[in-house]
């Protein structure tokens, strides 16, 4: 029997037909996304985008069935079309690029699309895929897994809440001071030896300290004791890498002594930091001597059980040695998890603080799942995931008769739900959708649109004098550029308005701003304007507008929620980041990260939700393969 028959049947022929003609996009061709390709060509969807900005690796082989070892380093979204190719009566495209990337998807390209899934690992793609279905209005079905846990979220734009109406959970951050002074749990002494010591000890050249002796950094403390000494122990740091970079094996005792007994001397005598605190006991020279007897042993110790303090100190001196060897040869090391030399060196660097802090050691084992982020991907929660998103796609396209969507709000959103706390089993909790949450800045507090401009000469002055025309806006009008966050015009600054587009170097796909300060007489603020750029030189001609502005509804809204966006995710940003290259680890509290309420925003606090990866801290939600620290 045909597969077609079975689909008629459950959905009827009208329905088919419709699935039939419906095209789809899919943003990302890893755990889910396989699944859901597999998913939706089952369902005969018509058309199927796939993008993915990855290639294959050997890890993603235990669950993303669609991938063989032949496919490693081969792109998932070509890969994995390959592999379905033969089963599939749906048209397939793949794509492999990053689907924020303006050039290659600008806004126009998603338009094509009726809906859109999202099978993402990282939350900057979520939040751009969520905003670009929010300016085109196409609903998006957003999902994600974390070990056994997942969710789908079906957005209906404008009706329900979108992703970021609700607020996202991100990794642990520690304040500098409890890592580099008072840590009382292992994670604080792993991200301690990870991300300061590692990475300054191992690079190739000095992290400048010139931000901390300049007095802008914060420090999550007030102590100027503490302070100085923090300084004053990075500078140390660098002579340690000194010692590193020369080779000279006998002087690794010299780096042990340094930071296991002097540095905690040290600290000891801030008395401030021990009030309440139990102090800190530094390791002695005579347990020094016996181990490094010891590390000139061969040492075969098991990664799975915990070392005594002597094997800890025996083995950090010896894998210090090695990876000195290494520097010889290649200059600078990175913290690889996979790396046996790095990961011994940062898990014995922190079990021995640990010791040091009486607080408990962990196997080299346990430490490698917390400084690798390790979150163990399960096939059957994203099978399951997959699963259902597909399946409640038909309801979001109202294609399933015996189960009618008569309001957007009669769908429901699913995840993963502990039975109890003291089970282990999951069920399935499939709350109904909510409307978007009036906060939100996404969805609620800016009015978007798309604006299509066939001739970018023209200048910020005939452009803002286009918007105004057509939607009402006051003369004291502010437009910024949320992409490069930077204001073009304002009331008291106009330098640029006889400037083009072009030369101020407005792209297709740049975000732009743009609000007035005019208050009506029930004290209300028009809503401020959010406008995708679209550049279309190919539609330029001698009857076409230079710009084609859309048809918007003007609302007005109370003054203080006329702000530009500031997302979550650079709330969290806008507190320090300190530390390692690898992710927002150690954030210094700063309790002054508060959104401000006027009209009128500085730039350094717009957000566009458009940054890069690594232009934006990786912020990482509950649900995001990317968290940093955080571990069912
Ligand atoms: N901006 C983006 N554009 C396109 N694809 C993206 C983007 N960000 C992430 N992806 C893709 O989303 C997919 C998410 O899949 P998944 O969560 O299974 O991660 P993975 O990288 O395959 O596996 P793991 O991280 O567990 O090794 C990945 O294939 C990733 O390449
Ligand atoms: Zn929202």
């Amino acid at each position: 029997m045909p597969r077609e028959t079975n689909i008629v049947k459950i959905v009827g022929q009208e329905s088919y037909d419709k699935l039939r003609s419906t095209k789809c996009l899919l943003v990302g061709a890893g755990g889910i996304g396989s699944e859901l390709l597999k998913d939706l060509i089952l369902m005969e969807f018509g058309e199927i985008h796939i993008v993915d900005l990855d290639t294959i690796d050997l890890s993603n082989l235990n669950r993303q069935f669609l991938f063989r070892q032949r496919d490693i380093k081969q792109p998932k979204s070509t890969t994995a079309v390959k592999a379905v190719q033969h089963f599939s009566n749906s048209k397939l495209v793949p794509y492999q690029g990053n689907i924020m990337d303006t050039n290659e998807f600008p806004l126009h390209w998603f338009h094509q699309f009726d809906i859109i899934f999202n099978a993402l690992d990282n939350l900057s793609a979520r939040r751009y895929v969520n905003k670009m279905s929010q300016f085109l209005q196409t609903p998006l079905l957003e999902s994600g897994t974390s070990g056994f846990d997942g969710y789908i979220q079906p957005i209906i734009p404008g009706k329900t809440e979108c992703f970021d109406c609700t607020k996202k959970e991100t990794p642990k951050t520690f304040p500098v001071c409890t890592i580099r002074s008072t840590p009382s749990q292992p994670i604080h002494c792993i991200v301690w030896a990870k991300n300061f010591l590692f990475n300054q000890i191992f690079s190739a050249e000095s992290t400048s300290n010139e931000e901390e002796e300049d007095g802008t950094k914060e420090w999550g403390t007030d102590d100027v004791e503490e302070i100085k000494r923090i300084k004053q122990e990075t500078n140390e740091l660098h002579e340690l890498q000194k010692i590193i970079t020369f080779g000279d094996k006998s002087r690794i005792p010299e780096i042990v002594e340094k930071l296991f007994i002097h540095d905690i001397e040290k600290l000891l005598l801030i008395e401030n930091l021990w009030k309440t605190r139990t102090k800190p006991t530094p390791l002695t020279k005579t347990q020094l001597d016996a181990s490094m007897n010891e590390s000139k042993k061969d040492l075969h110790l098991n990664n799975n059980s915990v070392w005594n303090i002597n094997e800890q100190l025996s083995m950090f001196l010896s894998i210090t040695g090695k990876l000195m060897e290494r520097m010889k040869k290649e200059h600078t090391i990175e913290f690889d998890k996979d790396d046996q030399d790095t990961l011994e060196f940062v898990a014995t660097a922190a079990n021995i603080r640990s010791h040091i802090f009486d607080i408990p050691l962990q196997s080299v084992f346990d430490i490698k799942q917390i400084a690798g982020n390790i979150i163990p991907a399960i096939a059957t929660t994203n099978a399951i995931i997959a699963g259902l998103s597909a399946l409640v796609s038909l309801r979001v396209l109202n294609l399933l008769k015996y189960a009618p969507v008569k309001t957007p709000l009669d769908l429901n959103m699913a995840m993963t739900a502990k039975a109890s706390n003291l089970s282990q089993d999951r069920y399935i909790s499939n709350p109904t959708l909510a409307r978007p949450n009036c906060e939100c800045a996404v969805c609620t507090k800016v009015t978007r649109g798309v604006v299509i401009v066939s001739d970018p000469t023209i200048t910020l002055k005939e452009f803002i004098a286009e918007l105004r025309s057509k939607y009402g806006f006051s003369e004291d009008i502010s437009l910024l550029d949320l992409s490069e966050q930077r204001l073009l015009v304002d009331y008291d600054f106009d330098d640029m308005v006889d400037r083009s587009l072009d030369d101020v170097n407005l792209k297709n796909g740049s975000l732009l701003f743009f609000c007035d300060e005019e208050e009506n007489d029930a004290g209300m603020c028009r809503k401020p304007l959010e406008l995708y750029l679209e550049l279309r030189n190919e539609i330029s001609g001698q009857n076409i507008p230079k710009i084609i502005l859309p048809e918007l509804d003007i609302t007005w809204i109370k003054p203080s929620s006329a702000e530009p966006e500031e997302n979550e995710a650079e709330r969290e940003t806008s507190k320090e980041k300190v530390g390692g290259n690898d992710g927002a680890v150690i954030i210094l509290d700063d309790d002054e990260a508060q959104p401000s309420t006027g009209t009128k925003r500085s730039i350094s606090e717009l957000d566009n939700g458009f940054e890069s990866d690594n232009k934006k801290a990786k912020v990482a939600g509950q649900f995001d393969d990317n968290a940093i620290i955080e571990l069912d």
